[in-house]
């Protein structure tokens, strides 16, 4: 049933709508690249910033939202003040027909507007996002001296995040990845993957991890010995450091790796509730690092500071938390 359709769950219309208006904000992303006035500004750290692609992205993605699905709530990362100047300019999600296949099970077909939260991550990887424009300002090709790896790679850990909750449970999601594609120059830059947990997943082929390996994902720029520990108990084959949050629960559904330990409070409600749904929808799971589920009730306090360990489809999530030393999830109490 076309998400258009009037008889459409909205919860499907939510998933559907969002697609496009994660799309859009991908091009939002790609433009002031593209511009080179990125307008960097730092948040609590030199090591969280802010640019006008996230301030425009939220803007965008915020106000869609808030017009056509008024009675949610809406949390984003970038807060409240980088929505408030809006040039009256709404996107439309309408007009874009492009998703089909959305299936809501039955137990969520009845779903309020008033019951959803939504937490938006407008540009997840910021880190990444500003790095690779420092290289290209700086006329580096090819492989970073800085990083070790290509600057035009950091790019695909860029992602934006839609999260759908509702009863404190992410149950719908989109990821959309703005410069997926990038290794071949003049294609089609960016591919969007959207679900509903318990009913379908769509947008990019789902591929299972290779047997006879532990792929482990994990951060690249927030290691920590309790992190780590986290990792070399689970004997990993190869471990894959990259940033995005969006972008490791990816590497997930496209058998890049089998697991993503992430032992920090690092990351946020924004950062984890698209990216579970998404997953779940495809058969994996998603928890903090004690094996609890991640609250994503409006009140839910906006950092994980519980971790995060999310397992490919088929693989033994209960497993991966049993191996996990009780010292870190001792370190890692709510
Ligand atoms: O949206 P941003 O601020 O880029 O989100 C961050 C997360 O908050 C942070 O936890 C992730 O850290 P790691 O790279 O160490 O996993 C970062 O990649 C972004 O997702
Ligand atoms: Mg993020
Ligand atoms: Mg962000
Ligand atoms: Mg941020």
């Amino acid at each position: 049933m076309s998400v258009a359709a009037k008889g459409a769950p909205l919860l499907s219309r939510v998933v559907g709508y969002s697609v496009a208006i994660a799309n859009n904000a991908g091009n939002i992303i790609r433009d002031i690249m593209k511009k080179g006035e990125l307008g960097i500004v730092e948040k609590e750290s030199a090591q969280d910033l802010q640019t006008e692609a996230d301030r425009a992205a939220q803007r965008s993605i915020i106000t869609a939202l808030q017009k056509y699905f008024p009675k949610s709530t809406i949390i984003g990362e970038e807060g409240e003040e980088e929505v408030k100047d809006l040039s009256g300019q709404v996107f439309d999600p309408t007009a874009d027909s492009s998703v089909s296949g959305i299936t809501c099970p039955s137990h969520l077909t009845s779903v309020a507007e008033e019951e959803l939260v939504i937490w938006v991550d407008p540009l997840d990887g910021t880190a990444e996002y500003t790095q690779a424009h420092e290289c290209r300002i700086s006329g580096h090709l090819g492989v970073c001296k800085t990083l070790g790896v290509s600057c035009e790679s950091l790019l695909d850990h860029v992602t934006v995040l839609i999260g759908i909750a509702s009863g404190g449970k992410a149950v719908g999601g989109v990821i959309h990845q703005p410069y997926y594609n990038y290794q071949n120059p003049g294609s089609k830059l960016g591919r969007t993957i959207w679900g509903i947990v318990g009913g379908s997943v769509g947008g990019m082929p789902l591929t299972a991890p290779p047997d006879g390996k532990l792929i482990v994902t994990t951060t690249r720029s927030h290691s920590s010995s309790t992190v780590n520990d986290a990792i070399a108990a689970l004997s990993p084959t190869e471990v894959l450091r990259v940033g995005g949050a969006g972008h490791k629960v990816m590497m997930l559904l496209e058998g890049k790796a089998h697991v993503y330990v992430f032992a920090s409070p690092g990351c946020k409600k924004w950062d984890t509730c698209a990216p579970q749904a998404v997953l779940e929808a495809a058969g994996g799971v998603l928890s903090d690092i004690q094996g609890k589920v991640i609250p994503y009730h409006a009140s839910a306090p906006h950092r994980n500071s519980t971790g995060v360990l999310a397992s490919a489809a088929g693989q033994d999530h209960q497993a991966f938390l049993t191996k996990i030393p009780q010292h870190v999830k001792d370190n890692l109490k709510a």
